[in-house]
């Protein structure tokens, strides 16, 4: 499958790939090789439809975000749960996280806390974020894989090991026009502080509105335009743990000069609470020796969000780095 430079951050097109099949070696080599450079690649798919993408954009967000402020209180539940406020980090932005909203026939929390916020329900708000989480789950699955096979977990019972450890949640994102920020806390047009990601892998589906960017080695940074059928996968620090370093979490940060609202819609996994993360074993050895100790995810969140890791510029090597 083609793969070509957008800047510097490359996109490969994962239409019609599957494992073992045309193009999957081409394309794993190249979604690899972009994640153990950036952490990050550009990914062409059709998990996103123009159907999906309106109820999505043009629809369940929109619907979301317009609650009283009290409603989306009440979904408050900690420092990266339910609906979060606007922060320093990112003082336009608001966002609801949505977990384990892939099993959309179950006891999903996107019904639970639809029915906390619509006391009628909603089935269309559920649906939509159901499909786009059971969508976003196999590509999720399909990027996961071609970094671990590459890297050299070939065991097909080794990797589904990997992937039964996960948990995902969907997290909607709402960007007030800069200029109404009430605090100049990060600049007019930072909406969100250059940061990593806590995920294995994130996936970033951003609305019309630009904002997207990413940090490349040399510092500078490239935008990542929001282009129907594209989306911007991001490695997580757990996935730096899992893979012992071998593949560094990618920084990246939302700015945009343009005075509009902006909407995303973002897909995260991550290791199961209450877990500890390790470094693969195939991936600790001679050549590569043990970058990581063994990371609680709840201790690591507490330190990360309310403690001391706050203060690190790179909290995960503090917090388990060896
Ligand atoms: O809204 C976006 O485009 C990205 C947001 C993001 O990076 C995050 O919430 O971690
Ligand atoms: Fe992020």
């Amino acid at each position: 499958m083609a793969s070509k430079g957008t800047g510097r951050i490359s996109k490969v097109d994962l239409r019609g790939v599957e494992p073992g099949g045309p193009g999957w070696e081409e394309a794993k080599a190249a979604v690899t090789a972009s994640m153990e450079a950036l952490g990050a690649v550009l990914v062409v798919h059709d998990a996103v439809d123009p159907d999906l993408h309106q109820a999505l954009f043009g629809r369940a967000a929109p619907e979301f975000f317009a609650l009283p402020l009290d409603v989306k209180q009440r979904l408050v539940k900690g420092p990266i749960d339910g609906y979060l406020a606007r922060s320093p980090r990112a003082p336009v932005c608001e966002s609801v996280r949505i977990w384990e909203a892939t099993h959309g026939g179950g006891p999903a929390a996107g019904r639970n806390w639809g029915d906390v916020v619509w006391p009628r329900g909603n089935p269309s708000f559920r649906d939509t974020v159901s499909t786009f989480a059971k969508n976003m789950m196999a590509l999720e699955r399909t990027v996961s894989t071609m970094i671990l096979e590459s890297l050299g977990v070939r065991d097909e019972e080794r990797l589904g090991s990997h992937l039964d450890t996960l948990a995902y949640n969907v997290r909607l994102a709402h960007y007030r026009p800069p200029a109404d920020a009430i605090t100049g806390a990060v600049g007019n047009d930072m909406l969100m502080q250059a940061h990593r990601d806590l995920s294995t892998l994130s996936i970033v589906v951003q609305h019309d509105v630009e904002g997207l960017e990413v940090q490349l080695g040399d510092g500078s940074w490239v935008a990542v335009p929001p282009e129907p059928g594209t989306v911007a996968v991001f490695a997580g620090e757990m996935l730096t743990v899992v893979t012992n370093g071998r593949v560094p979490a990618g920084v990246h940060r939302v700015r945009t000069p343009s005075n509009r609202e902006r909407l995303s819609a973002l897909f995260f996994s991550q290791p199961k609470g209450g877990s500890t993360v390790r470094p693969l074993e195939e991936l600790v050895g001679e050549d590569h020796p043990r970058r990581y100790n063994p990371c609680n995810l709840d201790e690591y969140i507490e330190f990360r969000f309310t403690g001391d890791g706050r203060k690190f510029s790179d909290p995960l090597k503090g917090f388990c780095g060896v």
